[in-house]
């Protein structure tokens, strides 16, 4: 007998938008489905996968999330993806759904033309790709054109071959999805919020369906079950790489940069963390996250920005013989200055 097709989900979207919240909350209420997920993430330290890990949900245990953590998965479609994905298919215990949740940095369309690669095409095909929108990030105008950045990325970057890399990104995958997320809604109000509908509207000349949410809410039944088979159209929602790079170049990431800061123990964890939003704010860096070590606290502190944004929470429990320790991811422009980061994260602590 002709075996299904597995329907695989891809969940795309700019650094920080919301896509684990948003798939955690999936897998917390995925009404009996068993879902097996694939994590890439930009930074080595896998905080995604430890904070879906710990969500507990039935519908995905721990062995059904692997982690690709070499670089972006759209630059690795040979070496990684294909490899993972095969093995997962020789599972005997199939999953009813693949839920991919790509690097906020990543371009969907490479990955999605992955599935039409024959060991695939055959028995997987893209349920969707969903790409979520971080809306007080957009209102914010973090996504408009920035001219001054761009200008001064050409100085140290003579090769800059277009416009400002956050907003080609953000119309990137903008153009891959078939269903747009407007998420982070309760931090706009009513008019900020049509503007953003506006601005994404008018960077894809396809109208995909856009959703608002808060906290990445979103019914299992909306996410799962678009059937539009996104590998046959995807040679239709070309990224600015492929529009400029018709000969097949490869595509790379370097406008971006990130490293991991390792410290000591924080005394004061509110102090640290108001430290911090200076921190990025002065280095316009986009995205940090990982967790801190607070002395005399048996749980660790996880803590996440998004820009300026800071939400921290204690975890979980250091675990037994898990050495205790402050470490976070930074992402920034590859402009940014490392040295002068790390100096000033270390003096935050
Ligand atoms: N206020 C608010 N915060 C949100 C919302 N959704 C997510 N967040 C927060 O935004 C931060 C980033 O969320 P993630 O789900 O980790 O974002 P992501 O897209 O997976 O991030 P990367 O994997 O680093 O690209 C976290 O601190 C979330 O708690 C929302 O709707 N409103």
């Amino acid at each position: 007998m002709l075996q299904q097709k597995i329907p695989a989900t891809v969940i795309t979207g700019f650094l920080g938008a919301g896509k684990t919240t948003m798939i955690r909350n999936l897998l917390q209420n995925a009404g009996g489905k068993r879902i097996a997920l694939i994590i890439n993430e930009f930074g080595d330290l896998g905080i995604d996968g430890d904070v879906l890990k710990g969500c507990g949900a039935e519908a995905c245990t721990e062995d059904d999330i692997i982690e690709l953590t070499n670089g972006c998965i759209c630059c690795t479609v040979a070496d990684d993806f294909i490899p993972t994905m095969a093995k997962l298919l020789e599972r005997e215990n199939r999953p009813d759904h693949i839920v991919i949740e790509t690097s906020g940095l990543a371009l969907p369309q490479p990955l999605v033309a992955a599935f039409n690669w024959p060991e695939i095409k055959t028995q997987v095909t893209v349920d969707g790709v969903i790409t979520v929108v971080d809306s007080a990030a957009v209102a914010a105008g973090r996504f408009a054109d920035d001219h001054d950045k761009v200008d001064a990325l050409r100085v140290t970057d003579e090769n800059l071959d277009h416009e400002s890399p956050l907003e080609e990104l953000f119309e990137d995958q903008l153009t891959a999805a078939d269903l747009i997320v407007l998420n982070k809604t309760d931090l706009i109000d009513a008019a900020g919020l049509q503007a953003v509908r506006d601005e994404v509207a008018s960077r894809i000349a396809r109208k995909p369906s856009m959703i608002e949410a808060r906290n990445g809410e979103v019914a299992a039944a909306v996410l799962l079950g678009l059937g539009v088979g996104t590998e046959d159209d995807i040679a239709n929602r070309k990224s600015h790489h492929e529009l400029e790079h018709e000969n097949g170049e490869e595509h790379d990431h370097d406008e971006f940069d990130s490293f991991v800061v390792e410290l000591g123990a924080v005394a004061d964890p509110a102090a640290f963390i108001e430290r911090l939003k200076g921190v990025i704010a002065e280095h316009d860096v986009l995205r940090l996250k990982g967790f801190a070590d607070v002395l005399g606290k048996p749980l660790r502190l996880l803590v996440q920005a998004v820009g300026s944004r800071i939400d921290s929470y204690f975890e979980r429990a250091w675990a037994p013989g898990e050495a205790r320790g402050t470490r976070l991811v930074v992402i920034g422009l590859h402009d940014m200055d490392e040295q002068a980061v790390r100096a000033a994260i270390a003096a935050a602590a």
